[in-house]
């Protein structure tokens, strides 16, 4: 019998899983196809006409393309412009959701606007052509995000967006002023509206290199692939290579939004797992199959994309960076950088330096073991309370919670990192009082690496100008506060904090500046009313409602943000304001004079209307009103300038005056220019920070960093842990350990508190744990794994005392699969699970095995998990938890089959039943040596309710 993928020598041989024997259900609806083709090479392989449409719009006709300029092939000559630019879209970007902007709405036209309309609960019309009837829907553009988040999140969709822009130099009265291109394409790993509200998580695009023509042959595990995976949101990018059989720990590590992989792998369902069994984990993801075509565009044409201050100097470190990188890395990034520049063509993308992650720095846990472990999410409703993640997350900065959820993914395998970590948890947990204050500072700063990536994409509002400016600030506080206490540490950890402090001195000018010329109180003004208004958008209130209040008098002086005596320029545009300003003060004084004190009006204003007209409003009783229509008949003039009625009605007068009429108008040029000027500077402000993009991400990561290890320091005097001792050797000695969540758990429900266990592990050791059904098995063996992880990550542990020795891989095969293995028997998937850890576990690694061979008969089912147990032993010398119902019978041909120096390497350990008398019993939790005789499994039959007669069968039976 062949295997079906290479297995090294030495290792066990794995079953044959034949197509036929096991098909598999089809891959989720998730999974599209993008056509999309990037390079005249293609034209050669019979795609000319595709080409022509390519998603760059420096050299896209289409994309360019005004709606005057019909598709080179004039199949339906008889559409108008426009929706033949909407029919050439959905032609080229096939698969895709298609939103083309007219006006102010995004709208969908044909087959789209029937298939989508219902699942974007928007109502479907027609409008009649020449041609006949054209379905459409639609949405005003400022609901977009809303729609986004339904199509690509909700259903898994590409959308493609086609913006509107005016011509420049044509006529407002022109019939054919706007034309359309496409300035983004959404998927989940490019939806940046998402990821800029999703403050706590990376959105990750990973893109999987696999070598040509891999899958032509049999899956060989030592494989090398390279990964790339960046976030474009906060500008992380990093690459890896790594070996087939990790690839999986990868990508549960990295939880990608999204997963790029070549167009011609689409014919190989890698995510059956037929080539790969693991690989069936991709369906867990949104997979987007992508042509790949890397080697026609070099590293160097990607360099743009960085920013890491001047340009040269960006070049030169980028170049530095790539040599370090592996082929295949390097094809994995130049295939994310294209996909990400062809996705956001209107985005400038600012990345800091990738970053080459080794694998050899990382603990690997696999998607089984992270799922049961529940590291991010319960295994039960896949929820993210009860996880160990939001268990022990007191992180107070977004950047702090993102950093704490990458660590839990990987913990670290750099010894003297981790005791960095420690150092510092131990001084904040020891100063209280000095952690308190570093974290209420840390609490005022916001997101400086996605404000960082809004300003880069030319978003960002002026009030984030200040955040980030305002968040620089408290960094320097932090350091100072950090500087002031450094005589509370010793030696190692005082020049570890200093270094940290170093990254924390942002140019203060800057700062100052931006703190000192924008006037934050006006920003949050104009916020309020921006949100109102949005608020009232979504309401969709009645705009007539609105238009048919007239505005006020035109914009005090202190509607303008920036501090006048920012530039000359600036200054000059003020002292002309003012001084109209007053001319249009002394103006209002003079006829309010006239019309209230002398023609006996009520009330006086000066005001711009709707419409724009600058116009007198009095007001007035009717025959005061009348006097005043009188003298305007007779052309009188008030302030030098006779008026004329625009508007009126029983008790208002709306009057044109020439001379109020110019001074509105100055006004509001003055008022636009200083409007604009403010723009240059809040946009000159912006490209400072991106011009030090560099610096301010150093400081985000180590507020990050202080807020992730400050975080930890009150959890662990919330929770009573204790520092673990790590270093390089084989053991895991554990003595009083808790389950954080369980224990939560119980004291959450109940009065009952948790029952602490100790654990003693070294290399090629292994516990045989028995116990009663509902006895704590399984909740021991993960207690441990989270304490490993844990400690690994630099926080302290749930214990009064811990001893780890670094743990390479953690692997688990622990309860029931999830359904990615679909029509595969539970025992099929079982021995999958195991036989990735006989074939992946080292002597670094931690194994928890609960149950293996249950799936089968008694007899088979034992000698599988004897044999398990045996290899695990001989060969892999792991750390192993064991947990079974089968240690009486193990026990037994353990001592007929082993020699005495295996034998003593496994122990056996028991948890138990108390029995209260009667009918009564509690389970006694506390681990002691020996094997338990029996599963009580009637009693927890009993107290899941079975049936009295069910029961009394059940014991006859059992004798
Ligand atoms: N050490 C402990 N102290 C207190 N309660 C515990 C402890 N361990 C487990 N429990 C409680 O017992 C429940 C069952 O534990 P667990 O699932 O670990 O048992 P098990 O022995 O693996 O059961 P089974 O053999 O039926 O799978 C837990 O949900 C928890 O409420």
């Amino acid at each position: 019998m062949k295997p079906f993928f290479k297995v090294p020598k030495g290792c066990l041989f794995f079953p044959r899983l034949s197509i036929r024997h096991y098909s598999l259900k089809a891959p989720q609806p998730k999974i599209s196809k993008l056509k999309i083709t990037f390079n005249k090479a293609s034209e050669s392989s019979g795609e000319k006409a595709v080409d022509t449409y390519s998603i760059d719009t420096d050299s896209c006709p289409i994309a360019q393309a005004n709606d005057n300029v019909l598709s080179p092939i004039p199949s339906k000559p008889s559409l108008p412009p426009s929706l033949q630019y909407v029919r050439d879209l959905m032609d080229l970007y096939k698969e895709h959701v298609v939103l083309t902007q007219m006006g102010s709405f995004y709208e969908l036209y044909f087959e789209q606007a029937v298939k989508y309309a219902p699942e974007l609960n928007i109502s479907l019309t027609n409008r009649a052509y020449s041609h006949g009837k054209v379905p459409f829907a639609g949405f005003p553009v400022h609901q977009l995000s809303r729609h986004l988040k339904m199509l690509v999140n909700n259903y898994g969709y590409s959308v493609t967006i086609a913006e509107q822009f005016k011509k420049e130099d044509v006529a407002n009265n022109e019939i054919n002023k706007f034309y359309r291109r496409v300035t983004r394409i959404v998927t989940p790993g490019t939806f940046i509206d998402e990821a800029f509200e999703n403050l706590r998580e990376n959105t990750y695009l990973l893109n999987i290199e696999f070598p040509e023509n891999c899958m032509s042959q049999v899956a060989d595990v030592s494989l090398k692939i390279g990964i790339c995976w960046c976030d474009v949101s906060t500008g992380e990018i990093f690459v890896q290579q790594v070996y087939l059989k990790d690839l999986v720990s990868a990508i549960t590590r990295i939880q990608p939004k999204e997963i790029l992989l070549d167009e011609r792998l689409l014919g190989f369902h890698i995510e059956s797992g037929t080539w790969y069994p693991e690989l069936v984990e991709l369906k867990k993801f949104f997979i987007k199959y992508q042509k790949m075509p890397s080697q026609h565009r070099t590293i160097e044409s990607f360099y743009g994309l960085f920013n890491l201050g001047e340009k040269e100097a960006t070049d030169r470190q980028l170049r530095i960076q790539f040599q370090t990188f592996t082929q295949k890395e390097l094809a994995a990034l130049r295939n994310t950088l294209l996909y990400v520049s062809d996705h956001l063509p209107d985005f400038s993308i600012n990345f800091q330096i990738p970053q080459r992650q080794l694998a050899t720095a990382i603990m690997q846990i696999d998607s089984r073991t992270s799922a049961a472990l529940e590291l991010h999410s319960t295994v039960r409703d896949n929820n993210k309370k009860g996880s160990l993640l939001s268990s022990i997350r007191r992180t107070v900065t977004p950047s702090g919670t993102r950093l704490l959820s990458q660590w839990l993914s990987g913990p670290s395998l750099d010894l003297k990192e981790i005791k960095k970590r420690q150092r510092i948890v131990g001084f904040f947990k020891k100063n209280v009082d000095l952690t308190e204050t570093l974290r209420l500072m840390l609490k005022k700063v916001n997101d400086l690496s996605r404000i960082l990536q809004k300003f880069s994409f030319g978003r960002g509002e002026a009030l984030e100008l200040i955040q980030m400016a305002q968040s620089l600030q408290i960094s320097r506080e932090i350091r100072d506060y950090l500087l002031d206490n450094v005589s509370l540490m010793k030696v190692t950890l005082k020049s570890q904090i200093l270094q940290l402090t170093e990254t924390l001195d942002f140019e203060k000018g800057l700062v100052d500046d931006i703190l000192k010329f924008i006037n934050e109180e006006e920003l949050v003004k104009s916020q309020d009313v921006k949100q109102n208004g949005d608020a009232n958008a979504i309401l969709e209130i009645d705009v007539k409602e609105k238009k048919d209040v007239n505005k006020d008098e035109v914009s005090e002086l202190t509607d303008f943000i920036v501090n006048p005596s920012f530039n000359s320029k600036l200054r000059k545009l003020h002292d002309a304001y003012q001084c109209v300003w007053q001319k249009k003060e002394k103006l209002n004084n003079s006829l309010k004079d006239l019309f209230v004190g002398e023609l006996g009006a009520k009330t006086f204003a000066l005001k711009e209307r709707q419409n724009g007209e600058y116009a007198l409003h009095v007001t007035g009783t009717v025959s005061n009103l009348k006097k005043i229509d009188e003298l305007i008949a007779k052309k009188t003039e008030f302030y030098g300038n006779s008026c004329h009625i625009l508007q009126q009605s029983s008790q208002t007068r709306w009057l044109s005056h020439r001379f109020w009429t110019d001074l509105g108008h100055e006004l509001e040029l003055l008022t636009l220019k200083i409007r604009n000027e403010e723009s240059n500077i809040i946009n000159l402000f912006k490209r400072k920070f991106i011009d030090r993009s560099d610096e301010v991400r150093q400081v985000a990561t180590t507020l990050g960093y202080l807020d992730t290890l400050s975080s930890f320091a009150v959890l662990a005097n919330e929770k009573n842990l204790v520092c673990p001792k790590v270093d390089e050797s084989d053991k895991l000695e554990v003595v009083n350990g808790r389950h954080l969540m369980v224990e939560e758990g119980l004291s959450a429900r109940s009065l009952e508190t948790f029952t602490a266990n100790d654990c003693e592990l070294a290399k090629d050791n292994l516990w045989v744990i028995t116990g009663p059904n509902m006895g704590g098995k399984s909740t021991f063996l993960r207690q441990n794994a989270i304490i490993v992880i844990l400690a690994q990550v630099g926080c302290f542990v749930p214990c009064s005392k811990a001893h780890v020795g670094i743990v390479d891989k953690l692997f688990s095969r622990v309860g029931s699969a999830d359904d990615l293995y679909n029509e595969m028997s539970t025992f099929m998937v079982e021995m999958i699970e195991t036989s990735f850890i006989l074939q992946g576990a080292t002597t670094r690694s931690l194994a928890i095995l609960d149950e293996i061979g249950r799936g089968t008969s008694g007899k088979e089912g034992i000698s599988i998990a004897y044999a398990t147990l045996k290899y695990l032993l001989e060969n892999n010398q792991c750390r192993t938890l064991f947990a079974t119902h089968f240690g009486q019978e193990l026990k037994q041909i353990i001592d007929r089959k082993c020699a005495k120096d295996l034998r003593e390497k496994i122990k056996f350990y028991q948890s138990g039943i108390t029995d209260l008398g009667g009918n009564n019993f509690c389970y006694n939790h506390k681990l002691k040596p020996g094997i338990c005789m029996k599963s009580d499994a009637i009693r927890v039959a009993e107290l899941a309710g079975f049936p009295t007669e069910a029961l009394q069968e059940a014991r006859e039976i059992l004798g």
